[in-house]
């Protein structure tokens, strides 16, 4: 599966602690991240993962696009509903496309957690029929 991990500034030592957390889990799939977010978990969580533009620099466009292709399959935001954002209409813009597609988005660490054990579960198979790659059981898929 491919997975994006993005955490707004106040919001990232929850997802570095979220990611080391579940780093066995994790580490089958292919992590995407938004910049500072993707340095933080590649650093201090030891996982792999391919970074795109910083949020306010375009990263979350870039991810949804992905969702637009459906080459994103899971989406863990952990948004920080108490700060504005410069880029609010990416951020929203993002949300609503993980809406369209229905592709699952954690916006908070308690649906996170079920998200991921829901995933090591094999909950999430169905995803490999919408993407287009049903041969595959542990998400061995680029995007
Ligand atoms: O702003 C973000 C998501 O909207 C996250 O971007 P960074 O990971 O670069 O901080």
């Amino acid at each position: 599966m491919n997975i994006a991990l993005i955490a707004h500034d106040k919001k990232k030592d929850h997802l570095v602690s979220f990611t080391t957390a579940y780093k066995d889990i994790l580490s089958k799939h292919h992590l995407f991240a938004t910049g500072t977010t993707g340095l933080r978990i590649i650093n201090e969580a030891g996982l792999d993962v391919h970074r795109f533009q910083s949020g306010p620099y375009g990263g979350d466009q870039e991810i949804g696009a992905l969702v637009a292709n459906n080459k994103m399959d899971i989406v863990i935001f952990f948004r920080d509903p108490l700060t504005s954002q410069p880029h609010e209409p990416d951020i929203s813009a993002l949300i609503r496309l993980c809406d369209v597609y229905s592709v699952p988005l954690a916006t908070n660490l308690g649906t996170a957690e079920i998200l991921i054990k829901g995933l090591e579960r094999g909950d999430l198979a169905w995803r490999t029929i919408v993407n287009g790659r049903s041969g595959e059981t542990n998400g061995a898929d680029q995007a």
